[in-house]
């Protein structure tokens, strides 16, 4: 049994892209998606996330298949680049819904939720609505839903790629923290190949619908000629 993400002969077609993936996602680890657009990475990820299902093939995770499964059954959350916040709830609201969707809370899961928004700099904006928010301090709140959600496996599709420098450095700092503490699964999507350096372990890079490679961040960036405090832009 493999106890990351596994895609075994997985095959949809979307419009006119045919997309196939067969790979195994190391447990605990952070995998990095590269690729260029059009690639089909997003799909990869809302396949996982089960947001598209597959025409044919299988998705386990942690040895469960979860191909026919809800996204909310599967064991994992996820952050968007952006759209991660109700608009109409404000923000302790919105992170609160990372434990209890229902919105029956104890005071202990206030105490905790209210303790998520600190851990992510976001102490006193409880009560502010998503569109009073920064981009950041949203990513910031979508994380805090998300370190309260607790999911073995956490995907994130680009989410710090609309940040300045300074805030996509923090995020990440915050994202490999959480990792450390928790021994995530973590998949995310990302164009920075100064992010891959810092955070990734492994790279799955795709394209034309396919794993082009899948390899150690070390043989990943040696293909490059450039050394990596040199290296900045888009993969
Ligand atoms: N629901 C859909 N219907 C038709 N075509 C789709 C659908 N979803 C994705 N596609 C197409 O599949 C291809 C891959 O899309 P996807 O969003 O997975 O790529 P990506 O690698 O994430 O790209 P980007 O880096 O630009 O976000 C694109 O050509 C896209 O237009």
């Amino acid at each position: 049994m493999h106890d990351g993400i596994v895609l075994d002969k997985v095959a949809l077609t979307l419009g006119k892209t045919s997309f196939a993936f067969d790979c195994r996602i190391e447990p605990g680890a952070v995998t990095a998606i590269a690729g260029p657009s059009g690639a089909g990475k997003s799909t990869l990820l809302n396949l996982i996330a089960g947001f598209e299902r597959p025409q044919s093939g299988h998705i386990l995770i942690a040895g469960i298949d979860q191909t026919l499964s809800h996204p909310s059954e599967r064991p994992v959350s996820v952050v968007f680049q952006d759209h991660n916040l109700f608009a109409h709830l404000d923000i302790f609201t919105n992170v609160a819904l990372g434990l209890n969707p229902s919105l029956r809370l104890s005071p202990q899961d206030r105490d905790r939720a209210e303790n998520a928004l600190v851990r992510v700099g976001l102490a006193g904006f409880g009560k502010r609505m998503p569109g009073s928010l920064s981009g950041g301090e949203k990513q910031r709140a979508a994380f805090a839903r998300a370190l309260l959600r607790n999911k073995p496996v956490l995907l994130l599709d680009e989410p710090f790629a609309a940040l300045d420098t300074d805030l996509r450095l923090q995020m990440s700092a915050l994202l490999l923290d959480l990792h450390k503490e928790n021994a995530n699964t973590v998949v995310m999507i990302t164009h920075d190949r100064e992010e891959i350096a810092r955070i990734a372990d492994r790279i799955l890079h795709v394209e034309k619908g396919q794993i082009a490679t899948d390899e150690a961040k070390a043989d990943y960036l040696s293909r490059f000629a450039a050394p990596v405090s040199a290296l900045s832009g888009t993969v």
